[in-house]
Parts: structure tokens; C-alpha cells; sequence
């Protein structure tokens, strides 16, 4: 990509809003593909990144487009994937139609096949996988609020992408093992069913002993999946996956100790899933969990918490009344 081209965000809402807003107050240009409802808020009350850092900026309404017409893509240089992962074939198909030909695509979405999917249906095109390590949460009145800390990685490729992307406040990083990266997030991001069954901010979550231990579980049962499947996962933090297992079985002011060195989190923060099942939206259980069990499947591995997960998620997607806001002890009680 030219820096100076068009960066499109396909599917602008929480993680689209805050990047593309920051890639804007960066200077650079932007479009924003995104619902009417999104689009009526900014219209209202004007685009505003924030972050736990104290970055605040409301972006004047000239510096980027906003519409639900795909045409805005037409002379886009990146375009950055930012749907749930359901909607990812559907966003490449309106890519194939509208975006130019030699379109960088980046996949900035949880899950291991999102990348995948993008290169099947835009053959032809660079696709580029990737991983935001941080949560954003949607405050209402255009306000999209970065609530914990880390960089995004990039697929290094030889038109530096990630460079082209990086701003202030808002860094990406290139990797040539966007595969382990991806893996290694997938492990964390186990957590987000457990945050959406909770009820519970991401810090009040975490701060209790009962809940750490069932991520602890819930994350063996993960690893021992990815690892018969012989892939290497990295760690989106900077202790390694294994030690963070047991990190989350110490007593609590040890983990608080160790967590306040690695990782920033705002008190609000909630998982992306917990937002989901509070909109009655589908939530992304089958690209995490499922992917876990699917292998269990083949090969034959006993995954009974991620199971058990799957299924109170379903149930919750069904009851459609938000988060049920159980305890360790009520997921746990049937296997
Ligand atoms: N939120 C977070 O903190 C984090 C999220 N992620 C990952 O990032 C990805 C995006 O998550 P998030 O930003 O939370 O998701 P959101 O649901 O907030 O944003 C996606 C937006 O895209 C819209 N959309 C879907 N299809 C279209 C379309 N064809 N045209 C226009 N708009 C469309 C959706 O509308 P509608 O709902 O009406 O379909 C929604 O507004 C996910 O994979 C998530 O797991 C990763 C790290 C953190
Ligand atoms: C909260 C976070 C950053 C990690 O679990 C996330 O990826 C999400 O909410 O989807």
C-alpha cells in the first residue's frame, strides 16, 4: 500500500470505530463500512477514540467517510476486516465487489480461520492475517474506549503493511508467525465465554481465585488440544502460555501483583462475547471453544469444560436475555 491510500474498515463497530478513528487522528485517511445504527451515533455525536492511556480525541467529521455503501472501498489501498467471524465470507464477497484489485486485506478478528476464509473467496488478493490484543469497548455517544493494553501484530509483508498502519497511540507490529500468534491469543481469548456467563468486568473477574482457576482449566484443556495438533502457540502476553496456566491458580494478591507489571485493564472492560449475548447478537463460541472440541473430536481428547462451555452459550444465545451471570461453581456442577 501507497501511505496516503484509502484505509477501509469493513464492519466499523467496536474494534473498526476505535482503529479507524485512531488511524484518522494519525492523519491518515479513512472509510468506515458500518451499520445505519453506528453511522446515526457518529453522525450525532462525532467519532471518539479513547484509551485507558488517557488519548482522547473527538475526529472532525471531515477527516474520514462513513456509510453503509461499499463504495466507499473503491479506491481503498488496506481494507481491515472487523466483522465477528460469522460474517467474515459475507464481508469478503462485498471486498471482491468493490475494493480494487490489488486491495491489501487485513483480518483484524479473533479466531484461527478468519484469514483463510478471506483468501478462498478473494483469490488473487493479499490477505493478511492478524491479532488485537486489547479490548475496546462501545460507550455510546461515538465514544469507542481502548480498556486494556498491547500492541496489534500484523502478517509481516514486503509493502510493510504494519508500518503503514502504525500511529500514535496505535502501534502494529509485523510477525512472520501470524499462525502461533493467532493460537496463542485463541487460548486467551477462552475466557471471553467465561466473561459473558460471569457477568462480571474482565478485573472483577480475574480478580477472583474461583474464576482464574476455571480459565486455568479451561485453557490446559486447550493446549492439550493445539499441542496434539502439533502447533506452537505464542503468547499474546509476555509470560509464556504454559506459566500463565498456572499463574491463574496462585492466591490473589500474588496474581495481582504479577498481573499489574504485565497488563493494564480498565475497570469496565468486558469481553467482546459478554457484548454480544447483552445485544442478542450470535456470539463467536464456535470459532473458539468449537474450535477446541472439533479436535478434540478428531482425535479423540477429553475437552468436558470446553463442551460444557459450548453448551451454556448456546443456551444463553437462545434464552436471548443477556448474560445469566453464573458462578464457577454453576459451570462446572454438570461434567
Ligand atoms: N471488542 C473487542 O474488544 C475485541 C474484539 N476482537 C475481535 O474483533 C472482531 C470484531 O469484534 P467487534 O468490533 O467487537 O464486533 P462488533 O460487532 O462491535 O463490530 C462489527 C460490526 O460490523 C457490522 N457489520 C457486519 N456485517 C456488515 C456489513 N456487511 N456491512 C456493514 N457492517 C457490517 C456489525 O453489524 P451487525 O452487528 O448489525 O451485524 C457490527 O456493527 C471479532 O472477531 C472479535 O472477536 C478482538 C479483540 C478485542
Ligand atoms: C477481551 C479480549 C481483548 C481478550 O479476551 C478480547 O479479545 C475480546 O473481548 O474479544
Amino acid at each position: 500500500m501507497v501511505s496516503g491510500q484509502t484505509i477501509g474498515v469493513a464492519g466499523a463497530g467496536s474494534i473498526g470505530c476505535f482503529v479507524g478513528g485512531m488511524l484518522a487522528a494519525g492523519g491518515r485517511p479513512v472509510a468506515l463500512l458500518a451499520r445505519p445504527r453506528v453511522i446515526a451515533e457518529i453522525e450525532a455525536s462525532g467519532l471518539r477514540p479513547t484509551s485507558f492511556e488517557g488519548f482522547d480525541q473527538t475526529i472532525p467529521r471531515d477527516r474520514f467517510a462513513l456509510s453503509e455503501n461499499p463504495s466507499v472501498f473503491e479506491d481503498a489501498g488496506v481494507v481491515l476486516v472487523t466483522v465477528k467471524s460469522a460474517d467474515t465470507a459475507a464481508m469478503a464477497d462485498v471486498i471482491a465487489r468493490h475494493a480494487p484489485s490489488d486491495v491489501v486485506v487485513v483480518s483484524l478478528q479473533n479466531g484461527v480461520g478468519n484469514a483463510a476464509v478471506l483468501r478462498n473467496r478473494l483469490p488473487g488478493r493479499r490477505v493478511l492475517g492478524g491479532m488485537v490484543p486489547f479490548n475496546v469497548i462501545a460507550l455510546g455517544n461515538g465514544r469507542f474506549h481502548r480498556a486494556t493494553s498491547g500492541d496489534i501484530v500484523i502478517e509481516q509483508d514486503e509493502a510493510r503493511t504494519a508500518e503503514t498502519l502504525s500511529v500514535p497511540g496505535l502501534k502494529v507490529r509485523p510477525t512472520d508467525n501470524i499462525e502461533g500468534v493467532q493460537w496463542g491469543k485463541l487460548l486467551f481469548n477462552l475466557n471471553n465465554a467465561l466473561n459473558a456467563l460471569a457477568d462480571l468486568p474482565l478485573r472483577k473477574q480475574l480478580s477472583q481465585r474461583a474464576w482464574r482457576r476455571l480459565f486455568a482449566d479451561q485453557m490446559a484443556e486447550g493446549l492439550a488440544a493445539i499441542r496434539a495438533e502439533g502447533i506452537k502457540s505464542v503468547s499474546p502476553t509476555p509470560l509464556p502460555v504454559g506459566l500463565v496456566t498456572h499463574l491463574l491458580r496462585v492466591p490473589n494478591f500474588i496474581f495481582e501483583a504479577v498481573l499489574g507489571r504485565t497488563m493494564k485493564i480498565d475497570p469496565e472492560a468486558r469481553s467482546s462475547m459478554w457484548e454480544d449475548l447483552q445485544r442478542g447478537r450470535r456470539t463467536e463460541i464456535d470459532y473458539l471453544q468449537g474450535v477446541i472440541t472439533e479436535i478434540a473430536d478428531r482425535r479423540g481428547l477429553d475437552v468436558p469444560l470446553s463442551r460444557r462451555i459450548v453448551e451454556l452459550i448456546r443456551q444463553a444465545e437462545r434464552d436471548a436475555n443477556g448474560s445469566p451471570g453464573l458462578t464457577p461453581e454453576q459451570i462446572r456442577r454438570r461434567y
